[in-house]
């Protein structure tokens, strides 16, 4: 499991060794940790001696860690230049640059943008303006130059620690910020790389270890690995039938939204369902079966179950009423139910954490607006891409469900407040119909895994995940099947657009290769 932390999270474990002298070796290692991932860039595309390199230095530590690198950089070759956005800078590392044989230009108000242009073509720009240390974002001369820096879209940026104006806690970013290619983070994953706009921002995240991981507190963030991914899927066994393997029932789809039913039971078979039941109008269940034969059509009770999905495309007070039928004795029942789009505004007062709602930012807004102790003055669909981090956590918490909030980035938040962060899709998974794949998957998987969870057979106690938070960890299962579904499809079309029947037809791909991948079993 990827762990992520807060600033103050990676500054209280950087604090012992700050006390008792060590802070500059921290920053060696840093400064090391960063001018090596400079050099490996360099090298991919060009020698290393007469490389253009610039730091973007501010005031504090996270200046010192650039200009300690930048002076890495000058010995080796490399022709260096530190833009030094204040008066004062860390003093050793200034010195150690100089001696070097950096050159320092000076930031002021009137010569930002005569900076940019000097820099933009430059091999690699680092940004170290600003770091843990941040309150807010960039401000005057340093603001101007970053935004035109980002206008002339420079060949390469790499962010030291973190994208100066980014949130480390939260994601939140402060703009303008210097979008980078790979950042450099120190000692600890920064929880804001992990969760949007942030790691939007942040490129590709490469983690330098500085000797207080052993002293880290609890992750603000986890993120799933094809490890944890091979050990929570549910695997078929020789004893195995298809009531045993775990039957879902489905309430999606209407006359008006046929294709959000034939998606979600189409991809709750191809995610190893034992059987799906779907209930809903003939018109839609005839394109239901003609897509998936798999499926059954329920008209009235549909007989046992061991989980639900309610809500894809649903539409009209028939269906409505179905799914309403549905959450009543699943409640009964405490059986798991996936809660989407259409079925969202049927919440009873107080979900279980065995209750997973999946809405996008839109619909999150929604969902905040109609609780009644939100707290929140009418919560925007902007408001949750914002802030997705703190909306998920508050919803999660309000409802007592888990949610899951679709997105580049998808944060699947326990009420207990434990928030799972997965990111293994490619944009053009922004297609209709792709988040009832989503439903599909997920409803499959909790049907699967309803009662490896409930009596834990050891995968998720061995993760440390407390009863409650390992429907959230179903649920990034789920999220993750579904990303890398998505670019595995887009991959076979040379990294082209896709479809969500695409995504579809990856799934069993994907599931296969993270079930198989490590089975000992397998010659
Ligand atoms: N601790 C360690 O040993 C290690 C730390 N490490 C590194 O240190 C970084 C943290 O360093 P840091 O604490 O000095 O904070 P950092 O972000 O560089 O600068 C903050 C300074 O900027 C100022 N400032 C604040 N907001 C501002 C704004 N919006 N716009 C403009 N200025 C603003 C503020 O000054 P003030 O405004 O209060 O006068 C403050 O002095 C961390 O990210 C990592 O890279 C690693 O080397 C490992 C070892
Ligand atoms: N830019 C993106 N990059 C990766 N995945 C994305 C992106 N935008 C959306 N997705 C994913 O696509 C799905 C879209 O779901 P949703 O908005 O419910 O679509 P629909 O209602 O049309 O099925 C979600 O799983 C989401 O995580
Ligand atoms: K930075």
């Amino acid at each position: 499991m990827i762990s992520a932390f807060t600033g103050q999270q990676i500054r209280d474990a950087e604090q012992p060794l700050l006390d008792s002298g060590e802070g500059a070796v921290l920053m060696q290692r840093a400064a090391y940790g960063l001018a090596q991932e400079v050099v490996r860039l360099v090298k991919a595309k060009r020698k290393l001696r007469g490389a253009c390199i610039t730091v973007l230095a501010g005031k504090g530590n996270n200046g010192g860690d650039g200009l300690f690198a930048a002076s890495i950089l000058a010995r080796r070759g490399m022709r260096t230049t530190a833009v030094l956005a204040s008066a004062e800078v860390h003093t050793e590392a200034l010195g150690a640059f100089l001696a070097a044989g950096g050159r320092v230009l000076r930031l002021d108000p009137g010569n930002a943008e005569e900076l940019a242009v000097l820099c933009a073509g430059d091999d690699v720009i680092i940004d170290a303006l600003l770091g843990t240390g941040a309150r807010g974002g960039l401000r005057e001369a340093s603001a101007e130059l970053v935004a035109s820096l980002q206008e002339l879209k420079p060949r390469c940026v790499v962010a030291c620690d973190l994208p100066s104006g980014l949130d480390a806690a939260t994601g939140e970013v402060h703009w303008p910020v210097l979008e980078a290619d790979v950042t450099v983070t120190f000692g600890g994953i920064k929880a804001g790389l992990m969760t949007d706009p942030g790691e939007g921002c942040a490129g590709h995240v490469v983690l330098v270890q500085i000797g207080i991981e052993d002293s880290l507190d609890t992750p603000e963030l986890h993120r799933l690995d094809a490890t944890d991914l091979h050990a929570l899927l549910p695997k078929p066994g020789r004893r195995s039938h298809k009531y045993s393997r775990g039957v879902l029932g489905v309430v999606a789809g209407s006359a008006r939204f046929a294709g959000a039913a034939v998606l979600s039971v189409h991809a709750a078979a191809m995610a190893g369902a034992g059987m799906v039941r779907y209930v809903g109008p003939e018109s839609a269940a005839r394109h239901v079966l003609s897509r998936t034969p798999e499926a059954l059509w329920e008209t009235d009770d549909p007989g046992r179950v061991q989980a639900w999905l309610l809500g894809p495309g649903v539409d009209g007070e028939d269906q409505l009423g179905r799914a309403g039928d549905a959450a009543q004795s699943a409640l009964a029942a405490e059986l798991p139910v996936v809660v989407d789009a259409g079925a969202l505004s049927i919440l009873p007062e107080r979900c279980p954490a065995h209750w997973i709602l999946t809405p996008h930012a839109g619909e999150l807004a929604t969902l905040l607006a109609a609780l009644p102790s939100t707290g929140e003055v009418a919560v925007t669909r902007e408001d949750v891409e914002s802030r997705p981090l703190h909306f998920v956590r508050k919803a999660a918490e309000q409802t007592g469900a888990t949610v899951l909030l679709k997105g580049a980035t998808t944060l699947v938040a326990s009420p207990s407040g434990v928030v799972f962060s997965q990111s293994e899709g490619t944009a053009w998974m922004a297609t209709a119909g792709s988040g009832d794949v989503l439903g599909g998957i997920l409803g499959a998987l909790l049907a699967q895994s309803e009662d490896s969870v409930r009596d834990d057979d050891g995968a998720y106690a061995a993760m440390g995940l407390k009863p409650d938070d390992r429907w959230a960890a179903v649920a990034a299962v789920a999220a993750s099947v579904h990303g890398r579904a998505g670019s595995m499809a887009s991959e076979d079309f040379n990294g082209g657009p896709l479809t969500a029947s695409a995504i579809m037809t990856a799934v069993p791909h994907v599931i296969g290769s993270l079930t198989a991948e490590y089975d000992p079993a397998r010659p």
